[in-house]
């Protein structure tokens, strides 16, 4: 028992009831075939939410979900396309976007882009066929994330669809035999196209796109045309890209048209896909300001004295702002919480990146407060921060290795670059719009307005839209219809057409929009196709939460490197000066670089914490400034239940964030328990210098002499690995393989832990060789795939867990 502490039992129990109701409800009803109700059908739910699978005897509409059948139904079209995704941070929904746009030009066949989450998707297994004069062609765009999962709105179908065999193998699984709720015939003439998007460092590549695209077979569906696969590792455009014509051709074939896509399509105007609408007797509070919310706009009130938690916090600006709110809210995705910045700072500043470049490039100009201009270097300062996010009193909860997810805010300065690129005064700026589907564009049925309105057009560029986003080549066609000059239109068409040109002048240089509309000048874009059809949405950014929630339950820790760097660009032949080829320019990541702007801010004194928009502080307010829309993304990387196992941990760079938090718990742990009998806590620690980007020193070595002091007992160990120090290269790789006798005594014989989290490309394959070389030498494996099968098999067991990003 002193092995379990309050947490544990609670968790216990919590499986207790749920295995009781599990039996109750699910395993006795005996039912092995789906049930499916009408459409309008609604059957009592009796097992908590959540617990009841779409496909079991309880009818989907339990779950509150849209009918797609009757949406089809309503379109009364016999051919339609329809185009599910599962994304995360937008590339496949975009890319369904896409498919779809050109299906409506292409075969003017009406098509509709969903999100599974928000559909009965048990409505499949009763799609109508060709006998009922339907073709009905459904789309699946599928990411893969972590050890081969699919993406958090598509868990639910994934988890029903492959009913508990998607973890097999990455080609859609061995069939094992149990229990299958769908009939093998369950989606006999369904027909289907599949686009997997992954990345090939990963191990599980494309494995969802894969497995779905198997399954979907074995229950009678038939595929369209070859299964699509995009690697984000090298070109996900180009793969998707070299994939659509032969996608469009078997749907021309699957449908029966002519397609009617490249013939004159470049002298047909563009027909917008959203129009603005006037926002007339619009009140202040039903304006959008920034917010993600589903619903309506939300405001806030400054706390009272003596509210709960009501605090001041370190850096004075801690006056505190409670959300108005009529009822509960439990934040997700869709609903973020907005977590006030407690503190915010700086890990180091000083160590700079360098870029030498070719003197036939005109340079950026000097002394910017952040880069150094040398003849042809630029140098770059380097930022690391620690940000605190306040969730106290949001009903959020967080586990010791999980994710954040937060949405970032555009610089200024960007978005004036392009507001006078485009024209826009600050009165257009301000101006409260509201966009919505045209109905002269094929496509308007589908079109989701991409972010809440009504809002104006400058929190629609600052807050909604990703002004760094490259733009793609199907753009440049768009805005090539709104060129005046005909030599800037040709070369526009040109590059949207000609990978080759592309690639070196606007991929590579990471052209966004503002920098296009610099290099041709002639564009005249409405405001309407920027705002619907130019910027993708802001992604949510995820940070592996570096703080642990047995120590700080009520706030969340993010550990951001400032991502800044110099790129040259060229320019297309007609804008080449004085013989120079192009330009340099400076590239800043927007979330990074937006969390710098808050701590300078912050750390600026801008000691009342204002809003926004400077809105009465007596009324309600739009989002207060310091205030983060943020939610809690659980992973699988956690610490062992049983503290006494051995735990190695390898996180070079800010790989280290989600160690911070599991040596900070461990050591909280020994140090206020210390009849737990914490087993051994080894880090594995990379970065350039110990003088200069070695992030949260102070506070391992304060750690570390807790526990030489006697202090703490704790065996715990911070191997360091310096990249450019003292002459020498080491990496974190090398310090593992130099102690690897302990390392494999832990792993091999003390049932240890392995996590590794950083830089998916290199650093995690190098680590992982490693740890194989070590079952070679000192585990006495026969082999090196013997080896290799039992550091495979740390995986399966879930001792062996990657938190990784290339
Ligand atoms: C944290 C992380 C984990 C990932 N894991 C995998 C993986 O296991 N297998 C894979 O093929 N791709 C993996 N990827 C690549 C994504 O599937 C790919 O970037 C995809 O384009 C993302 O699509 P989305 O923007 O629609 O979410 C991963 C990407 C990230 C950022």
């Amino acid at each position: 028992m002193a092995l379990l502490d309050t947490t544990d039992i609670i968790i216990l129990t919590v499986i207790a009831i749920l295995t009781a109701v599990y039996i109750r409800y699910f395993k006795d009803s005996g039912s092995k075939t789906v049930t499916v109700g009408g459409a309008g059908s609604v059957a009592a739910s009796s097992g908590p939410a959540g617990s009841v699978k779409p496909g079991s005897a309880e009818s989907p509409r339990a779950y509150g979900k849209k009918s797609i059948l009757k949406k089809l139904q309503a379109l009364d079209h016999p051919s339609q396309l329809i185009l599910f995704y599962g994304s995360q941070t937008g590339t496949a929904e975009d890319l369904a976007t896409r498919i779809a746009k050109d299906t409506t030009t292409h075969f003017n066949i009406p098509t509709l882009i969903c999100d599974p989450e928000e559909y009965d998707m048990t409505e499949l297994t009763r799609w109508p066929g060709e006998a009922e004069g339907k073709k009905w062609l459904c789309g699946f765009f599928m990411a893969t994330y972590g050890e081969g999962e699919p993406t958090d709105n598509v868990v639910e179908f994934y988890d029903w669809i492959m009913a508990g065999k998607g973890k097999g193998e990455d080609d859609g699984g061995q069939d094992d035999g149990g229990d299958d709720p769908l009939e093998d015939d369950a989606l006999d003439g369904f027909k289907y196209i599949v686009f997997g998007l992954g990345n090939k460092t990963y191990e599980h590549y494309n494995a969802i796109g894969r497995r779905l695209d198997k399954r979907l077979k074995s229950l009678g569906g038939v595929r369209i045309g070859e299964r699509g696969e995009g690697d984000d590792d090298a070109s996900m455009e180009e793969d998707f890209l070299a994939w659509k014509p032969s996608i469009l051709a078997a749907m021309a074939e699957y449908f029966n048209v002519e397609d009617a896509g490249s013939i004159g399509q470049r002298d047909k105007p563009h027909v917008p896909l959203f129009e603005i609408a006037p926002a007339t007797n619009i009140s202040q509070a039903q304006v959008f300001w920034g917010e993600y919310s589903a619903g309506k706009p939300r405001r806030w009130q400054k706390a009272q004295d003596g509210e709960e938690d009501y605090e001041m916090v370190d850096s004075g600006v801690g006056e505190k702002f409670v959300e108005v709110r009529s009822r509960k809210i439990a934040y997700d995705a869709k609903h973020p919480h907005y977590g006030r910045i407690l503190t915010s700072k700086p890990l180091f500043i000083d160590v700079h990146d360098e870029y030498t470049f070719d003197n036939t490039y005109h340079m950026p100009r000097a002394g910017h407060k952040r880069y150094l201009v040398e003849n042809t270097k630029v140098r770059i300062e380097r930022h690391c921060l620690h940000v605190d996010l306040d969730i106290s009193g949001s009903g959020l909860k967080y586990e010791t290795g999980d994710h954040v997810g937060v949405w970032p805010v555009n610089d200024e300065e960007h978005l004036m670059r392009l507001a006078k690129a485009l024209g826009l005064t600050e009165e257009e700026l301000d101006k409260v719009v509201i966009l919505k589907p045209n109905k002269q564009n094929m496509a308007a049925e589908s079109a989701k307005v991409p972010f809440p309105v009504p809002c104006t057009v400058r929190t629609a560029l600052l807050h909604y839209l990703d002004l760094a986003a490259i733009v793609k080549q199907y753009q440049l066609e768009i805005l090539a219809k709104y060129c005046k000059d005909t030599a800037e239109r040709d070369l526009l068409f040109e590059l949207a057409d000609n990978r080759e040109l592309y690639v070196p002048l606007i991929e590579r240089s990471r052209k966004d929009l503002a920098d296009v509309l610099d290099v041709f000048q002639s564009i005249e874009v409405p405001i309407a196709v920027v705002l619907g059809e130019l910027l993708p949405r802001i992604a949510v950014r995820y940070y592996s939460i570096s703080s642990s929630s047995k120590e700080e339950p009520n706030h969340v820790g993010v550990t951001a490197v400032m991502v800044r760097y110099a790129l040259p660009s060229q320019f297309p032949s007609h804008r080449v000066k004085d013989g120079k080829e192009g330009n340099v320019v400076v590239k800043q990541g927007i979330a990074t670089s937006w969390l710098q702007r808050l701590h300078e801010a912050r750390s600026g004194l801008e000691a009342e914490a204002g809003v926004l928009n400077n809105h009465s502080e007596t009324e309600p307010i739009p989002i207060p400034k310091f205030y983060l829309p943020l939610y809690i993304r659980t992973s699988n990387f956690k610490l062992p239940r049983n503290p006494r196992l051995p735990v190695v941990m390898v996180g070079p760079g800010t790989g280290v964030a989600p160690f911070r938090a599991f040596v900070r718990e461990r050591y909280h742990l020994a140090s206020t328990s210390p009849e737990m009998k914490v087993g051994p806590t080894w880090l594995f620690y990379g970065c350039r210098h110990p003088d200069k980007d070695f992030l949260y020193r102070a506070e391992f070595e304060a750690m570390e002499k807790g526990v030489a002091s006697g202090q703490v007992d704790l065996d715990l160990k911070v191997f360091k690995a310096y990249s450019r120090y003292e002459g020498k290269k080491v990496y974190v790789q090398h310090m593992v393989r130099d102690n690897g006798k302990d390392v494999w005594k832990m792993m091999g014989e003390m049932g240890g832990y392995f996590y590794v989290c950083g830089d998916a490309k290199h650093m995690a394959h190098d680590v992982q060789n490693a740890l194989t070389e070590l079952a070679l030498k000192f585990g006495g494996m026969a082999s090196e795939d013997k080896a290799k099968a039992w550091v495979k098999d740390l995986r399966t067991k879930g001792r062996y867990l990657e938190d990784v990003w290339s």
